[in-house]
């Protein structure tokens, strides 16, 4: 006997059935059952742990799992330490000797200090050193620079340590208030702006990648890069783009956004999943004839589906291949990693120092805000190519962070 064939006669047993049953019933009644059997039982069942779903289950999950992160978190902290700590440095003249004339990509990591157990910017620096090293002769002509702005520099340890092995610039010399009259977020947009001029100043490069210390690189991060640079960007459209933003938070993908393209892409997620699922229904219940509804039926069906579990989850398929990311107009918030071109980031350099930012009018929004003003575009690449890690933010407190 072969036991391998069982699933497959099982399988027919049951189709057979199946389709005795479907004979005696009408397709609502059928329809209406794979609703309810859909989104009352199965879907709730699988997603309820999945954190940008629907159907995560926010009371049961959502301390748990944000106490898990942050453990998990500071034990990455702790080997992103040993990292350097086993790293062997680079001799003072290797550093700047070695040195490309002119980088064709600048990362530059912008940090301030903050919660010194989670080691958020050795974090950041580790991996984007690692990425560096396997990616090999393709990634020759690129340079991790170290904005250091925090105003106490002698106190920041972790940012000392990656002084030894990358080049850095501090903006403030020793334990210094840059301006009293200054709020919080128009310092932070100083710190940026000063940043990418230090970036242009000291390498001119012709594209510039400017991470914030909680923004890790997620493994595929320069191949997807190369491609987007090489192939996609040099579209005329998306070449004089103002910034490519490589992170937009996962709890703002969803569908229902107020965002044309993303309807459009759930419509044509309807458009291709509806008439699909209509041909396997009508070959499974054994009825020859698609109709209208029922094609309408299984594109609502499927549009619903793919919201309720998450948008999110199906843009983590792009991942597949560098061809398969996304690349739309950009919406508002957020700017862990933001890519320019060399005369694009003066653009945005002169942007910001015209800006006077302040609480609900931080860099990012006032950086969304000009694009119309001024007749620019911007694009983000979709899935995420960074991991926000910084569940504690340097801009505003809050003591019990969670993952939502
Ligand atoms: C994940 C996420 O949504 N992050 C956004 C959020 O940051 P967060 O509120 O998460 O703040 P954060 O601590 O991640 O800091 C953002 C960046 O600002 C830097 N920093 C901080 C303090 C300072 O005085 N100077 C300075 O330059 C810091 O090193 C980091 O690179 O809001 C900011 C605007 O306010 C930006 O839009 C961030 O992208």
């Amino acid at each position: 006997r072969d036991h391998t064939l069982y699933p497959a006669a099982m399988f027919l047993q049951g189709l057979r059935l199946y389709r005795k049953w479907c004979r005696f019933s009408s397709p609502i009644t059928q329809l209406l059952i794979l609703t309810v059997v859909t989104f009352g039982v199965l879907a709730p069942l699988i997603c309820h742990r999945l954190l940008h779903s629907y159907f995560y289950l926010r009371r049961w999950h959502l301390d748990p799992m944000s106490q898990e992160f942050m453990k998990q978190n500071q034990e990455e902290g702790q080997a992103a330490l040993r990292y350097f700590e086993d790293l062997q440095t680079p001799n003072s003249s290797k550093l700047s000797a070695g040195m490309p004339i002119r980088p064709w990509l600048l990362v530059t990591i912008v940090t301030v200090q903050r919660r010194k157990e989670f080691h958020y910017v050795l974090q950041v620096a580790s991996r984007f050193h690692r990425l560096l090293q396997q990616c090999g002769p393709h990634c020759q002509n690129y340079q991790i620079f170290l904005c250091n702005v925090e105003q106490d520099p002698g106190s920041y340890q972790d940012a000392t340590l990656l002084g030894t092995h990358f080049a850095m610039v501090s903006r403030y010399k020793n334990w210094e208030d840059p301006d009293t009259s200054v709020n919080q977020f128009e310092k932070e947009k100083r710190d940026y702006a000063f940043c990418l001029e230090q970036s242009l100043l000291a390498y001119n490069p012709e594209y510039l990648l400017v991470v914030e210390d909680d923004a890790v690189p997620e493994e595929e991060l320069f191949p997807v890069l190369h491609h987007l640079l090489l192939a996609r960007l040099s579209k005329p459209h998306l070449k004089d783009a103002l910034y490519l933003k490589l992170y937009h938070p996962e709890r703002l993908q969803h569908y229902i956004n107020p965002e044309p393209m993303r309807i459009l892409e759930w419509l044509g997620l309807g458009m291709f999943l509806g008439p699909l699922l209509s041909i396997v229904y009508s070959w499974a219940s054994g009825r020859p004839r698609l109709t209208w509804p029922i094609v309408l039926f299984f594109a609502l069906y499927s549009m619903g589906l793919a919201e309720l579990v998450g948008r999110h989850y199906l843009l983590e398929l792009r991942r597949l291949a560098p061809e398969l990311y996304n690349v739309v107009p950009v919406t508002e918030c957020c700017m862990p990693a933001m890519l320019f071109s060399a005369p694009s980031a003066r653009r945005v350099l002169g942007y910001l120092q015209g800006l006077q930012c302040r609480r609900g009018f931080a860099k990012d929004t006032a950086l969304y805000s000009l694009l119309r003003t001024k007749g620019e575009r911007a694009y983000v690449v979709e899935p995420n190519l960074v991991k926000h890690v910084g569940m504690f933010s340097s801009l505003r407190s809050n003591d019990n962070p969670k993952l939502l």
